[in-house]
């Protein structure tokens, strides 16, 4: 914490010398075989006062025994997680590099008359004024009573952000797809790329469709692009300024930008700067969610999110889940050098959520200096992938079965389907692989279940039985909840955001801000204005000008 190299821990220096003396000896068949109650020991559960809101998380089928379980939580203890997480639900400024606080735990808390922690950072109090016009306005919506400026009513959304203001309403309208109003379309603009946008346009009707301009800072590229061409495109047939104000609202925390592009102060829905655009689902950002599935399930979102929250504030580290999840992560991720963590969701409604961490983990952890400005000597956050199974199961999962990489994964499934067609067939079959794929991970198959399947014949190919031997020993977590819901998403997504927190703490890095997306910007920026002249490009090494070259000479 506080920029510490972690390096410096006791339990580090510690953690990697039992990764020399014990990783050859931790094989999970041997770790299963001697103790038969390992599943019980190394399981956790989240539960809250709603029944339908619960996890399970069994981490047994893990690298790890006793000792290293207990020198991970030392590092946890000796890296001030808890002192840490307990700063950020404070409100103190542990976005050091910005001065911000980080509180999208303020997003989902209830009123503290209602069992709410106490945060105080100006704009808090807030919260629960912009979520009444978040449900005022998509009520008025959805009933049909908000009218367009021919006095229709809206059937068609298009959300124009990209980053934290796209990828978590894009993942949380495909996730409760099951509560959506099916007559209200959504469709989502991010890409700067005009297709995008042009794309979307042809699916929509000027008279019924409502724009919201989705931006933090109100100023990134690629939005206000798209929000001025989708403007100019209303205004083809709406023709008068004034109508603007029916189709077209904006989510930001710049008033000043949101009036120059045409918006009215009373179209705005409001968020805070320690909002992480990564971690804005909750707030503002999520309208086209409650949209989408209407504000008593938006409501029940954040209240998933926040009974983990609670979960992740009040249990002791050993029963906490994104404490575990974290601890077991760094453990592949620094000691056995593991470069990259899949996410797969047996659940197609979480077809998104691996995209969605992409960006929530890879923005915040993807750092390389401590929060004092000393490089790093150790790996910090892992490259986050995955998709749905099954999937992933007939794409990928051949490398993770029996390639040379070590690719932890956290698979996850409902215990209930929200379509249990054909008399519940799929799920059965659904889960029935996503049982099979971390049991065939760590047990793998041997030479001798080879040779005995293949028979005398078959196994003369040494080759042939080579190829069909599963190492095994591969590590996964399996999470699982009773069913989709939105409380039991937002638990989820809250379980993986405070995985994140954790990380960044034991890293010493700065989890909440993303210079690195800085750099690319400007040179962008640049190179337009350079484009777009009569001169010569300048200043830029042979590649990058040869490059331009080809563009400026080939292009119509
Ligand atoms: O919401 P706005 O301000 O448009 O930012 C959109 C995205 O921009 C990127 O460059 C990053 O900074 C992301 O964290 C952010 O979510």
């Amino acid at each position: 914490m506080d920029g510490k190299s972690a390096t410096q821990y006791a339990a580090w220096k510690k953690l990697q010398s039992l990764h020399s003396s014990k990783a050859s000896k931790l094989v999970l068949k041997q770790l299963f075989e001697s103790d038969p109650e390992r599943f019980s020991n190394l399981s956790a559960s989240f539960n809250s006062s709603s029944p339908d809101v619960s996890l399970l998380l069994d981490y047994s089928k893990n690298l790890i025994d006793s000792e290293v379980l207990s020198t991970l939580f030392d590092l946890a203890r000796e890296a001030k997680v808890e002192a840490f997480r307990d700063e950020m639900f404070a409100g103190k400024h542990i976005n050091t590099s910005e001065g911000r606080a980080v509180l999208h735990v303020a997003l989902r808390n209830p009123p503290a008359d209602k069992g709410g922690f106490k945060i105080s950072e100006a704009g808090v109090d807030e919260v629960h004024g912009v979520l009444e016009h978040i449900k005022e306005f998509s009520n008025s919506v959805r009933s049909g009573e908000w009218k367009g400026y021919t006095g229709k009513s809206i059937d068609t959304v298009v959300n124009i952000g990209i980053g934290g203001s796209d990828l978590g309403p894009v993942m949380a309208c495909e996730a409760l797809k099951h509560y959506s109003k099916r007559d209200l379309k959504m469709h989502f603009v991010s890409n700067i790329d005009g297709t995008d946008l042009a794309e979307v346009l042809k699916l929509c009707d000027r008279e019924t469709t409502l724009f919201i301009v989705a931006s933090k800072t109100f100023t990134t590229q690629e939005t206000i692009t798209n929000a001025e061409s989708a403007k100019a495109w209303f205004l083809e047939s709406a023709k008068d300024q004034a109508h603007v104000a029916k189709h077209f609202v904006a989510l930001s925390t710049n008033t000043k930008g949101v009036t120059e592009f045409g918006i009215s102060e009373s179209n705005m829905f409001a968020f805070w700067d320690w909002v992480g655009g990564r971690y804005s689902l909750w707030s503002a950002i999520g309208l086209s969610i409650a949209l989408s599935i209407g504000f008593e399930n938006f409501q029940e979102l954040l209240n998933g999110a926040h009974a983990m929250d609670k979960h992740f504030k009040e249990t002791k580290l050993e029963e906490n889940l994104p404490v575990i999840l974290a601890l077991v992560g760094i453990w592949y991720n620094d000691f056995y050098g593991a470069q990259t963590q899949a996410l797969l969701p047996y659940d197609q409604y979480l077809k998104k959520f691996a995209d969605y961490f992409q960006q929530g983990d890879m923005e915040s952890n993807g750092k390389s200096v401590t929060k004092d400005g000393s490089r790093v000597d150790y790996e910090t956050g892992p490259i986050i992938w995955g998709q749905s199974g099954t999937n992933g199961q007939h794409a990928f999962y051949q490398l993770i079965h029996q390639g040379t990489k070590l690719i932890p994964c956290d698979f996850l499934a409902p215990v209930e389907t929200l379509n249990p067609i054909s008399g519940g067939k799929h799920h059965e079959i659904l889960l029935s692989n996503f049982f099979a794929q971390p049991e065939a991970l760590a047990f793998g198959k041997t030479e001798e279940q080879v040779v005995a399947e293949l028979g005398p014949e078959g196994s003369k190919n040494a080759a042939l039985v080579k190829s069909k031997i599963f190492e095994g020993n591969k590590p996964t977590n399996s999470i699982m909840f009773q069913k989709l819901t939105p409380g039991t998403l937002g638990a989820l997504v809250a379980l993986y955001e405070h995985k994140i927190h954790v990380q960044g703490a034991i890293w010493g890095i700065n989890s909440y801000d993303q210079m690195g997306v800085e750099l690319g910007k400007v040179l962008a920026k640049n190179i337009l204005k350079q484009l777009g002249s009569e001169k010569d490009v300048q200043g830029h090494d042979s590649s990058t000008t040869g490059l331009i070259h080809f563009y400026q000479k080939n292009r119509k």
